[in-house]
């Protein structure tokens, strides 16, 4: 179980690193998974939805706020660095500005901080994800 740990990347003005070693699992073929943070359920500065297969998209990072429930304009990012049954590093930071992304692979992805959000209140995993650990830094 080669479940490696956090990445290192230092807090930000506001924020932390929200690191994360997980892996989606071979058992089935996971169709998506999410991470979510922010105030609440429903009030998320970033909600991040990698999906191998689903809402009719493949192999495509989906990011959105949202806001008293109802969802923002998406983001849809087609570099995806996930691979089935691989652990994947997720390292999350942000400041008063922007939500920022570290991906296996040095790739970098950036969310706007539309709720102005100066601290992660709320932290959610949904799918066929196992996270290994978080830190929060
Ligand atoms: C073309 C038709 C209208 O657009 C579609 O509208 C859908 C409904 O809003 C969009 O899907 C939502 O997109 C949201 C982000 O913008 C959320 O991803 C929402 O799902 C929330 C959610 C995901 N999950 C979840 N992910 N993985 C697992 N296991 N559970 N649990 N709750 C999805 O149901 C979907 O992304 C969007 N598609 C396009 C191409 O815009």
């Amino acid at each position: 179980d080669s479940g490696r740990l956090a990445c290192e990347i230092p807090a930000g003005p506001w924020g932390s690193c929200v690191a994360e070693a997980g892996g989606s699992q071979p058992v089935s073929l996971p169709s998506s998974f999410a991470l979510n943070m922010g105030r609440a359920g429903s009030d998320l500065a970033l909600h991040f939805n990698p999906r191998f297969e689903s809402h009719g998209d493949a192999r495509i990072i989906i990011c959105n706020s949202l806001q008293a429930g109802e969802w923002g304009e998406e983001q849809r990012e087609p570099d995806f660095p996930f691979q089935l049954g691989q652990d994947a590093k997720i390292c999350i930071s942000f400041d008063a500005q922007e939500l920022t992304v570290a991906l296996p692979g040095e790739q970098q992805l950036k969310f706007p901080n539309r709720l102005g959000l100066e601290a992660i209140e709320f932290f959610s995993v949904e799918g066929d994800f196992r996270v290994k650990s978080i830190k929060f830094k």
